[in-house]
Protein backbone atom coordinates (compact mmCIF):
# COMPACT_ATOMS: atom_id res chain seq x y z
CA UNK A 1 0.00 0.00 0.00
CA UNK A 2 1.61 3.14 -1.23
CA UNK A 3 1.60 5.82 1.70
CA UNK A 4 0.37 9.48 0.89
CA UNK A 5 3.62 11.51 0.58
CA UNK A 6 3.28 14.19 1.91
CA UNK A 7 4.96 17.98 1.33
CA UNK A 8 6.74 19.35 4.35
CA UNK A 9 7.72 23.10 4.94
CA UNK A 10 10.81 24.14 6.74
CA UNK A 11 11.29 26.81 9.26
CA UNK A 12 13.27 29.92 7.41
CA UNK A 13 13.65 32.80 9.81
CA UNK A 14 10.59 31.95 12.18
CA UNK A 15 8.80 31.17 8.98
CA UNK A 16 7.33 27.74 7.34
CA UNK A 17 7.94 28.50 3.53
CA UNK A 18 8.13 25.97 0.42
CA UNK A 19 10.33 26.33 -2.45
CA UNK A 20 9.63 25.64 -6.26
CA UNK A 21 12.48 22.86 -5.86
CA UNK A 22 11.88 19.96 -4.15
CA UNK A 23 12.95 16.73 -2.82
CA UNK A 24 11.49 13.71 -1.93
CA UNK A 25 12.51 11.73 1.44
CA UNK A 26 12.46 7.89 1.11
CA UNK A 27 11.53 5.44 3.36
CA UNK A 28 14.93 3.14 3.71
CA UNK A 29 13.02 -0.28 3.83
CA UNK A 30 11.40 0.05 0.63
CA UNK A 31 12.98 3.15 -0.69
CA UNK A 32 8.80 4.76 -1.21
CA UNK A 33 8.66 8.59 -0.99
CA UNK A 34 7.49 9.13 2.02
CA UNK A 35 7.65 13.13 1.81
CA UNK A 36 9.12 15.85 0.35
CA UNK A 37 10.89 18.79 1.34
CA UNK A 38 12.29 22.00 0.25
CA UNK A 39 15.52 21.98 -1.61
CA UNK A 40 17.16 25.01 -0.49
CA UNK A 41 19.46 27.23 -2.14
CA UNK A 42 22.11 29.48 -1.02
CA UNK A 43 19.89 32.20 -0.91
CA UNK A 44 17.65 30.76 1.35
CA UNK A 45 20.80 29.37 3.43
CA UNK A 46 21.60 33.02 3.19
CA UNK A 47 18.51 34.52 4.35
CA UNK A 48 18.10 32.65 7.45
CA UNK A 49 21.77 33.23 8.77
CA UNK A 50 21.20 36.99 8.57
CA UNK A 51 17.89 36.78 10.02
CA UNK A 52 19.30 34.92 12.63
CA UNK A 53 22.20 37.65 13.10
CA UNK A 54 19.33 40.12 13.14
CA UNK A 55 17.56 38.63 16.03
CA UNK A 56 20.57 38.21 18.02
CA UNK A 57 21.57 41.47 17.69
CA UNK A 58 18.17 43.24 18.70
CA UNK A 59 17.75 41.31 21.41
CA UNK A 60 18.46 43.22 23.94
CA UNK A 61 16.84 41.40 26.50
CA UNK A 62 16.04 37.59 26.30
CA UNK A 63 16.19 36.51 30.02
CA UNK A 64 16.85 32.84 31.29
CA UNK A 65 13.61 32.36 32.70
CA UNK A 66 11.78 33.16 28.84
CA UNK A 67 14.22 30.69 27.49
CA UNK A 68 13.61 27.89 30.04
CA UNK A 69 9.68 28.67 29.54
CA UNK A 70 9.99 27.84 25.95
CA UNK A 71 12.33 24.80 26.36
CA UNK A 72 10.12 23.82 28.91
CA UNK A 73 6.49 23.78 26.32
CA UNK A 74 8.81 22.20 24.06
CA UNK A 75 9.22 18.72 26.38
CA UNK A 76 5.71 19.26 26.95
CA UNK A 77 4.83 19.34 23.26
CA UNK A 78 7.50 16.42 22.39
CA UNK A 79 5.34 14.25 25.72
CA UNK A 80 2.51 14.78 23.69
CA UNK A 81 3.49 13.66 20.21
CA UNK A 82 5.84 11.21 21.48
CA UNK A 83 4.17 8.77 18.93
CA UNK A 84 4.60 10.93 16.24
CA UNK A 85 7.97 11.89 16.72
CA UNK A 86 8.82 8.05 17.00
CA UNK A 87 6.87 6.90 13.59
CA UNK A 88 8.96 9.97 12.24
CA UNK A 89 12.15 8.85 12.93
CA UNK A 90 11.54 4.75 11.96
CA UNK A 91 9.89 5.97 8.71
CA UNK A 92 12.44 8.18 7.17
CA UNK A 93 15.45 6.45 9.27
CA UNK A 94 16.62 2.80 9.31
CA UNK A 95 15.93 2.13 13.16
CA UNK A 96 12.80 -0.13 14.56
CA UNK A 97 9.94 1.96 15.99
CA UNK A 98 11.40 0.48 19.36
CA UNK A 99 14.95 1.89 18.94
CA UNK A 100 12.46 5.40 17.44
CA UNK A 101 10.70 5.22 20.90
CA UNK A 102 14.19 5.55 22.86
CA UNK A 103 15.66 8.34 20.58
CA UNK A 104 12.14 9.86 21.74
CA UNK A 105 12.69 9.64 25.30
CA UNK A 106 16.13 10.44 25.12
CA UNK A 107 15.50 13.69 23.14
CA UNK A 108 13.06 14.91 25.68
CA UNK A 109 15.50 14.78 28.16
CA UNK A 110 18.12 16.47 26.13
CA UNK A 111 15.41 19.54 25.62
CA UNK A 112 14.59 18.79 29.88
CA UNK A 113 18.32 19.34 30.54
CA UNK A 114 18.98 21.86 28.36
CA UNK A 115 15.92 24.15 30.00
CA UNK A 116 17.72 23.24 33.64
CA UNK A 117 21.31 24.02 32.56
CA UNK A 118 20.01 27.84 31.61
CA UNK A 119 19.16 28.32 34.86
CA UNK A 120 22.57 27.29 35.97
CA UNK A 121 24.51 29.54 32.80
CA UNK A 122 26.52 31.30 35.87
CA UNK A 123 30.28 32.37 36.41
CA UNK A 124 32.10 33.52 39.65
CA UNK A 125 33.55 36.49 41.64
CA UNK A 126 37.45 36.53 41.04
CA UNK A 127 39.86 37.89 44.30
CA UNK A 128 41.70 40.23 42.53
CA UNK A 129 43.45 40.67 45.70
CA UNK A 130 45.57 37.50 45.24
CA UNK A 131 47.70 40.40 43.27
CA UNK A 132 49.65 43.26 45.62
CA UNK A 133 48.47 46.33 44.29
CA UNK A 134 44.39 45.03 43.28
CA UNK A 135 43.46 44.91 46.88
CA UNK A 136 41.15 47.75 46.12
CA UNK A 137 39.58 45.15 42.93
CA UNK A 138 36.75 43.13 42.89
CA UNK A 139 34.89 41.62 40.11
CA UNK A 140 33.80 38.54 38.69
CA UNK A 141 33.18 36.51 35.28
CA UNK A 142 30.33 35.20 33.43
CA UNK A 143 29.04 33.82 29.98
CA UNK A 144 27.47 35.39 26.90
CA UNK A 145 26.06 33.90 23.67
CA UNK A 146 28.29 34.69 20.97
CA UNK A 147 25.72 35.30 18.33
CA UNK A 148 24.84 32.87 15.09
CA UNK A 149 25.29 28.93 15.44
CA UNK A 150 25.41 26.68 12.50
CA UNK A 151 24.87 23.17 13.08
CA UNK A 152 25.03 20.64 10.78
CA UNK A 153 23.78 17.11 11.68
CA UNK A 154 23.99 13.55 10.34
CA UNK A 155 20.81 10.81 9.64
CA UNK A 156 21.49 7.96 12.61
CA UNK A 157 19.91 10.13 15.67
CA UNK A 158 17.87 12.41 13.44
CA UNK A 159 16.06 13.82 16.52
CA UNK A 160 18.24 13.59 19.42
CA UNK A 161 21.30 14.69 17.50
CA UNK A 162 19.70 17.34 16.48
CA UNK A 163 17.92 18.33 19.77
CA UNK A 164 21.86 18.57 21.21
CA UNK A 165 22.22 21.40 18.39
CA UNK A 166 18.88 23.58 19.70
CA UNK A 167 18.47 22.73 23.32
CA UNK A 168 22.15 23.83 24.32
CA UNK A 169 21.64 27.02 21.75
CA UNK A 170 18.78 28.49 22.96
CA UNK A 171 19.05 27.82 26.37
CA UNK A 172 22.44 29.71 26.34
CA UNK A 173 20.58 32.99 24.30
CA UNK A 174 22.28 31.81 20.66
CA UNK A 175 20.34 32.13 17.77
CA UNK A 176 21.00 28.69 15.35
CA UNK A 177 20.23 27.65 11.98
CA UNK A 178 20.44 23.85 11.47
CA UNK A 179 21.06 22.30 8.27
CA UNK A 180 20.07 18.67 9.03
CA UNK A 181 20.88 15.16 7.01
CA UNK A 182 19.37 15.19 3.71
CA UNK A 183 18.46 11.66 4.15
CA UNK A 184 16.52 12.29 7.44
CA UNK A 185 15.41 15.87 7.73
CA UNK A 186 11.40 14.95 9.05
CA UNK A 187 12.45 14.51 12.25
CA UNK A 188 14.52 17.88 12.70
CA UNK A 189 11.14 19.71 11.03
CA UNK A 190 9.27 17.89 13.96
CA UNK A 191 11.29 19.43 16.84
CA UNK A 192 11.48 22.68 14.88
CA UNK A 193 7.55 22.59 15.00
CA UNK A 194 7.52 22.30 18.81
CA UNK A 195 10.11 25.24 19.40
CA UNK A 196 7.36 27.28 17.10
CA UNK A 197 4.47 26.17 19.14
CA UNK A 198 6.45 26.72 22.34
CA UNK A 199 6.49 30.35 21.07
CA UNK A 200 9.79 30.38 20.18
CA UNK A 201 10.01 34.39 19.15
CA UNK A 202 11.09 34.53 14.92
CA UNK A 203 14.14 34.29 13.85
CA UNK A 204 16.30 32.21 16.36
CA UNK A 205 15.81 29.03 15.18
CA UNK A 206 15.61 27.96 11.24
CA UNK A 207 15.85 24.24 9.82
CA UNK A 208 17.28 24.50 6.12
CA UNK A 209 16.53 21.66 4.40
CA UNK A 210 18.66 20.46 1.02
CA UNK A 211 20.16 18.15 -0.85
CA UNK A 212 22.85 20.13 -2.44
CA UNK A 213 26.67 20.80 -0.23
CA UNK A 214 26.33 24.57 -1.33
CA UNK A 215 24.04 25.41 1.99
CA UNK A 216 26.22 23.34 4.19
CA UNK A 217 29.17 24.96 2.53
CA UNK A 218 27.12 28.61 2.93
CA UNK A 219 26.85 28.05 6.10
CA UNK A 220 30.10 26.88 7.05
CA UNK A 221 31.20 29.66 5.04
CA UNK A 222 29.02 32.86 6.42
CA UNK A 223 30.91 35.41 8.34
CA UNK A 224 27.84 36.17 10.76
CA UNK A 225 27.93 32.40 11.83
CA UNK A 226 30.28 32.01 14.72
CA UNK A 227 30.18 28.77 15.72
CA UNK A 228 30.15 25.64 12.91
CA UNK A 229 28.62 22.41 15.62
CA UNK A 230 29.06 19.88 13.10
CA UNK A 231 28.27 16.19 13.92
CA UNK A 232 29.46 13.85 10.95
CA UNK A 233 32.14 11.52 9.40
CA UNK A 234 35.58 12.32 9.85
CA UNK A 235 36.39 13.29 6.15
CA UNK A 236 33.37 15.74 6.10
CA UNK A 237 34.48 17.11 9.43
CA UNK A 238 38.00 17.57 8.01
CA UNK A 239 36.65 19.70 4.98
CA UNK A 240 34.16 21.76 7.37
CA UNK A 241 37.39 22.22 9.44
CA UNK A 242 39.18 23.45 6.53
CA UNK A 243 36.10 26.06 4.96
CA UNK A 244 35.11 26.87 8.04
CA UNK A 245 38.35 29.55 9.10
CA UNK A 246 38.92 31.08 12.51
CA UNK A 247 35.81 30.71 13.82
CA UNK A 248 34.58 28.34 16.64
CA UNK A 249 34.23 24.45 15.43
CA UNK A 250 33.10 21.61 17.53
CA UNK A 251 33.33 18.17 15.68
CA UNK A 252 31.47 15.10 16.67
CA UNK A 253 32.61 12.27 14.25
CA UNK A 254 33.43 8.86 13.36
CA UNK A 255 34.88 6.36 15.49
CA UNK A 256 35.61 2.53 15.57
CA UNK A 257 35.38 1.61 18.73
CA UNK A 258 36.74 -1.21 20.74
CA UNK A 259 35.60 -3.55 23.88
CA UNK A 260 37.98 -5.15 25.70
CA UNK A 261 37.17 -8.46 27.82
CA UNK A 262 39.11 -9.99 30.53
CA UNK A 263 39.37 -13.33 31.18
CA UNK A 264 37.58 -12.28 34.65
CA UNK A 265 34.88 -10.94 33.12
CA UNK A 266 31.33 -11.77 33.68
CA UNK A 267 30.85 -13.87 29.97
CA UNK A 268 27.17 -13.14 29.32
CA UNK A 269 27.12 -9.93 30.54
CA UNK A 270 30.01 -8.72 28.29
CA UNK A 271 28.41 -11.16 25.21
CA UNK A 272 25.01 -8.92 25.90
CA UNK A 273 26.15 -5.85 26.59
CA UNK A 274 28.40 -6.16 23.02
CA UNK A 275 25.89 -8.08 20.79
CA UNK A 276 23.32 -4.95 21.75
CA UNK A 277 26.20 -2.38 21.50
CA UNK A 278 27.16 -4.03 17.93
CA UNK A 279 24.18 -4.24 16.40
CA UNK A 280 21.59 -1.59 17.64
CA UNK A 281 20.62 0.71 15.31
CA UNK A 282 21.92 -1.45 12.65
CA UNK A 283 25.60 -0.45 14.19
CA UNK A 284 25.07 3.09 12.20
CA UNK A 285 26.15 4.20 15.74
CA UNK A 286 29.02 6.70 16.58
CA UNK A 287 29.76 4.82 19.51
CA UNK A 288 28.75 0.86 18.50
CA UNK A 289 31.08 -1.87 18.74
CA UNK A 290 33.11 -2.74 16.05
CA UNK A 291 36.17 -4.53 17.84
CA UNK A 292 36.24 -6.50 20.35
CA UNK A 293 39.00 -8.24 21.90
CA UNK A 294 39.22 -11.23 24.31
CA UNK A 295 41.79 -12.54 26.85
CA UNK A 296 42.51 -16.17 25.27
CA UNK A 297 41.58 -18.09 27.98
CA UNK A 298 37.86 -16.76 27.33
CA UNK A 299 37.97 -16.13 23.25
CA UNK A 300 36.69 -19.94 22.93
CA UNK A 301 33.46 -19.56 24.88
CA UNK A 302 32.86 -15.48 24.20
CA UNK A 303 32.84 -16.63 20.50
CA UNK A 304 30.59 -19.16 20.96
CA UNK A 305 27.96 -17.55 23.23
CA UNK A 306 28.24 -14.06 21.10
CA UNK A 307 27.80 -15.71 17.84
CA UNK A 308 24.74 -17.77 18.90
CA UNK A 309 23.12 -14.47 20.87
CA UNK A 310 23.85 -13.19 17.44
CA UNK A 311 21.93 -15.88 15.14
CA UNK A 312 19.05 -14.99 17.68
CA UNK A 313 18.56 -11.47 16.51
CA UNK A 314 15.54 -10.34 14.34
CA UNK A 315 16.00 -9.40 11.31
CA UNK A 316 12.75 -7.71 9.37
CA UNK A 317 10.50 -5.05 9.18
CA UNK A 318 11.76 -2.20 11.45
CA UNK A 319 8.15 -1.20 12.16
CA UNK A 320 7.52 -4.57 14.02
CA UNK A 321 8.22 -4.30 17.70
CA UNK A 322 9.37 -7.48 17.47
CA UNK A 323 12.26 -6.69 15.55
CA UNK A 324 15.78 -6.45 16.38
CA UNK A 325 17.43 -5.09 13.78
CA UNK A 326 16.18 -2.83 10.95
CA UNK A 327 17.62 -1.97 7.20
CA UNK A 328 20.51 0.34 6.45
CA UNK A 329 19.73 3.56 5.48
CA UNK A 330 19.98 2.83 2.00
CA UNK A 331 21.29 0.14 -0.60
CA UNK A 332 24.35 1.73 -0.79
CA UNK A 333 25.06 2.16 2.31
CA UNK A 334 24.47 -2.10 2.71
CA UNK A 335 26.71 -2.69 -0.68
CA UNK A 336 29.47 -0.62 1.29
CA UNK A 337 29.60 -2.60 3.96
CA UNK A 338 29.15 -5.75 2.00
CA UNK A 339 32.30 -4.38 -0.12
CA UNK A 340 34.34 -3.93 3.18
CA UNK A 341 33.58 -7.64 4.30
CA UNK A 342 34.39 -9.14 1.42
CA UNK A 343 38.02 -7.34 1.21
CA UNK A 344 38.26 -8.70 4.57
CA UNK A 345 37.70 -12.44 3.87
CA UNK A 346 39.71 -11.96 0.79
CA UNK A 347 42.64 -10.87 2.72
CA UNK A 348 41.96 -13.89 5.29
CA UNK A 349 39.14 -12.69 7.54
CA UNK A 350 36.41 -15.40 8.66
CA UNK A 351 32.53 -15.10 8.65
CA UNK A 352 31.16 -16.90 11.91
CA UNK A 353 27.92 -14.88 11.22
CA UNK A 354 26.15 -13.22 8.77
CA UNK A 355 28.13 -11.62 5.50
CA UNK A 356 24.74 -11.42 3.78
CA UNK A 357 22.93 -8.92 2.63
CA UNK A 358 19.40 -8.74 1.01
CA UNK A 359 18.46 -5.10 -0.44
CA UNK A 360 19.45 -2.16 2.04
CA UNK A 361 19.19 -5.01 4.58
CA UNK A 362 22.49 -6.40 5.58
CA UNK A 363 22.58 -9.05 8.16
CA UNK A 364 24.50 -8.95 12.01
CA UNK A 365 28.06 -9.61 11.10
CA UNK A 366 30.69 -11.82 12.95
CA UNK A 367 34.26 -11.74 11.86
CA UNK A 368 37.61 -13.29 13.24
CA UNK A 369 40.89 -13.69 11.84
CA UNK A 370 40.69 -10.15 10.59
CA UNK A 371 44.14 -8.81 9.33
CA UNK A 372 45.45 -5.93 11.83
CA UNK A 373 45.67 -3.43 8.55
CA UNK A 374 42.33 -4.66 6.76
CA UNK A 375 39.98 -1.87 6.25
CA UNK A 376 37.49 -2.97 8.67
CA UNK A 377 39.82 -2.94 11.52
CA UNK A 378 40.80 0.46 11.19
CA UNK A 379 38.08 2.59 9.61
CA UNK A 380 34.87 3.23 10.71
CA UNK A 381 32.73 0.17 8.96
CA UNK A 382 29.36 2.25 10.56
CA UNK A 383 26.76 -0.74 9.95
CA UNK A 384 26.16 -4.27 11.68
CA UNK A 385 30.19 -5.84 11.62
CA UNK A 386 32.36 -6.55 14.50
CA UNK A 387 35.43 -8.72 14.61
CA UNK A 388 36.30 -10.51 17.30
CA UNK A 389 40.21 -10.68 18.03
CA UNK A 390 41.95 -13.28 20.39
CA UNK A 391 44.68 -11.26 23.11
CA UNK A 392 47.41 -12.65 25.24
CA UNK A 393 47.03 -10.19 27.86
CA UNK A 394 45.28 -6.41 28.84
CA UNK A 395 48.44 -4.61 27.54
CA UNK A 396 47.94 -6.20 23.90
CA UNK A 397 44.59 -5.57 24.07
CA UNK A 398 45.22 -1.51 25.17
CA UNK A 399 47.87 -1.42 21.94
CA UNK A 400 45.89 -3.11 19.56
CA UNK A 401 42.61 -0.63 20.66
CA UNK A 402 44.75 2.46 20.45
CA UNK A 403 46.19 1.63 16.73
CA UNK A 404 43.44 3.43 14.77
CA UNK A 405 43.39 7.68 14.60
CA UNK A 406 39.68 7.12 16.52
CA UNK A 407 39.55 7.60 19.80
CA UNK A 408 35.51 8.36 20.83
CA UNK A 409 34.66 5.78 23.87
CA UNK A 410 35.41 2.24 25.03
CA UNK A 411 34.43 -0.82 26.82
CA UNK A 412 36.27 -2.94 29.34
CA UNK A 413 34.96 -5.87 30.96
CA UNK A 414 36.72 -7.06 33.86
CA UNK A 415 36.02 -7.43 37.85
CA UNK A 416 39.75 -6.52 38.48
CA UNK A 417 39.73 -2.95 39.84
CA UNK A 418 43.41 -2.99 38.78
CA UNK A 419 42.59 -3.65 35.34
CA UNK A 420 40.08 -1.19 35.38
CA UNK A 421 42.40 1.73 36.42
CA UNK A 422 45.25 0.26 34.01
CA UNK A 423 42.71 0.85 30.88
CA UNK A 424 41.59 4.31 32.30
CA UNK A 425 44.78 5.45 32.43
CA UNK A 426 46.13 3.95 29.15
CA UNK A 427 42.92 4.14 26.72
CA UNK A 428 43.42 7.00 24.02
CA UNK A 429 39.86 7.97 23.96
CA UNK A 430 37.08 10.12 25.44
CA UNK A 431 35.12 8.29 26.96
CA UNK A 432 35.59 4.60 29.25
CA UNK A 433 32.82 2.20 30.23
CA UNK A 434 33.50 -0.19 32.65
CA UNK A 435 31.56 -3.42 32.36
CA UNK A 436 29.72 -1.31 29.75
CA UNK A 437 30.40 -1.53 26.08
CA UNK A 438 31.24 1.41 23.92
CA UNK A 439 27.84 1.90 23.22
CA UNK A 440 26.82 3.96 26.58
CA UNK A 441 26.18 7.33 27.04
CA UNK A 442 23.73 9.19 29.43
CA UNK A 443 22.67 12.65 27.80
CA UNK A 444 24.29 15.02 30.31
CA UNK A 445 27.44 13.90 30.31
CA UNK A 446 30.67 15.27 28.86
CA UNK A 447 30.90 13.44 24.85
CA UNK A 448 33.39 13.53 22.27
CA UNK A 449 36.54 12.27 21.12
CA UNK A 450 40.42 12.14 20.83
CA UNK A 451 42.58 12.60 17.32
CA UNK A 452 40.03 11.62 14.39
CA UNK A 453 36.75 11.27 16.63
CA UNK A 454 36.41 14.90 17.17
CA UNK A 455 37.17 18.52 18.41
CA UNK A 456 35.39 19.13 21.71
CA UNK A 457 32.55 17.99 23.92
CA UNK A 458 28.87 18.12 23.60
CA UNK A 459 26.41 16.67 26.45
CA UNK A 460 24.40 19.97 27.05
CA UNK A 461 26.34 21.85 29.67
CA UNK A 462 29.46 21.17 27.59
CA UNK A 463 27.67 22.43 24.56
CA UNK A 464 26.67 25.30 26.21
CA UNK A 465 30.38 26.16 27.07
CA UNK A 466 31.36 26.09 23.71
CA UNK A 467 28.21 28.01 22.35
CA UNK A 468 29.30 31.09 24.70
CA UNK A 469 32.38 33.16 25.86
CA UNK A 470 33.47 34.60 28.92
CA UNK A 471 33.90 37.86 30.07
CA UNK A 472 35.72 39.23 33.22
CA UNK A 473 34.16 42.15 35.09
CA UNK A 474 36.58 44.21 37.44
CA UNK A 475 35.78 47.31 39.32
CA UNK A 476 38.81 49.71 40.82
CA UNK A 477 37.48 50.88 43.84
CA UNK A 478 38.83 54.40 45.57
CA UNK A 479 41.63 53.73 47.90
CA UNK A 480 39.65 55.24 50.97
CA UNK A 481 36.41 53.25 49.79
CA UNK A 482 37.74 49.75 51.71
N1 LIG B 1 30.52 11.72 17.34
C1 LIG B 1 29.21 11.81 17.29
O1 LIG B 1 28.55 12.34 18.21
C2 LIG B 1 28.48 11.26 16.09
C3 LIG B 1 27.11 11.05 16.20
C4 LIG B 1 26.43 10.53 15.09
C5 LIG B 1 27.11 10.26 13.91
N2 LIG B 1 28.42 10.51 13.85
C6 LIG B 1 29.16 10.19 12.62
O2 LIG B 1 28.40 10.59 11.47
C7 LIG B 1 28.66 9.69 10.39
C8 LIG B 1 27.37 9.15 9.83
O3 LIG B 1 26.45 10.19 9.54
P1 LIG B 1 26.32 10.77 8.05
O4 LIG B 1 26.50 9.68 7.06
O5 LIG B 1 25.11 11.61 8.01
O6 LIG B 1 27.62 11.72 8.01
P2 LIG B 1 28.10 12.71 6.84
O7 LIG B 1 29.40 13.23 7.27
O8 LIG B 1 27.96 12.06 5.52
O9 LIG B 1 27.01 13.90 6.88
C9 LIG B 1 26.75 14.56 8.08
C10 LIG B 1 26.11 15.91 7.76
O10 LIG B 1 27.09 16.74 7.13
C11 LIG B 1 26.60 17.25 5.89
N3 LIG B 1 27.80 17.44 5.06
C12 LIG B 1 28.54 16.48 4.47
N4 LIG B 1 29.60 17.04 3.85
C13 LIG B 1 29.52 18.39 4.07
C14 LIG B 1 30.30 19.53 3.70
N5 LIG B 1 31.40 19.40 2.95
N6 LIG B 1 29.92 20.77 4.11
C15 LIG B 1 28.80 20.92 4.86
N7 LIG B 1 28.00 19.88 5.24
C16 LIG B 1 28.37 18.64 4.85
C17 LIG B 1 25.61 16.20 5.43
O11 LIG B 1 24.67 16.75 4.53
C18 LIG B 1 24.95 15.82 6.77
O12 LIG B 1 23.97 16.78 7.11
C19 LIG B 1 29.52 8.58 10.98
O13 LIG B 1 30.87 8.81 10.70
C20 LIG B 1 29.28 8.70 12.47
O14 LIG B 1 30.34 8.20 13.25
C21 LIG B 1 29.15 10.98 14.91
O1 LIG C 1 25.94 7.85 16.73
C1 LIG C 1 26.40 8.48 17.66
C2 LIG C 1 25.49 8.89 18.78
O2 LIG C 1 25.89 10.15 19.30
C3 LIG C 1 25.51 7.87 19.87
S1 LIG C 1 24.14 8.10 20.92
O3 LIG C 1 22.97 7.65 20.12
O4 LIG C 1 24.05 9.52 21.25
O5 LIG C 1 24.35 7.27 22.11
Amino acid sequence: MHTKVKAVKMLLGGKWVSTDETFEVRNPQNNEPIATVPSATKKDMTEAIEKADRTYRHTQVWPAHERMRILYRVVDYMKQHAETFAETIASEGSKTINEARGEVKRATQTIQISAEEARRMNGETINFDQNEGSENRVGYHYRFPIGVIGAITPFNDPLNLVAHKIGPAIASGNAIVVKPASVTPLSALLLAEAFTEAGLPEGFLSVITGSGREIGETLVTHPAVQMVSFTGGSAAGERISQRAGTKKVSMELGSNSPVIVLKDADLHDAVQSCVSGAFSAVGQNCIGVQRIYVEKELYPSFLDTFVSRTLELNVGDKMDELTDVGPMINQHEAERVEAWVNEAVAEGAKVEAGGKRSGAFYYPTVLTHVPSKAKIAVDEIFGPVVLIQAVENLAEAVERSNDVNYGLQAGVFTSNINHAFYTIKHMNVGGIMINDSSDYRIDAMPFGGTKGSGIGREGIRYAMESMTEQKVVCFRLQENML
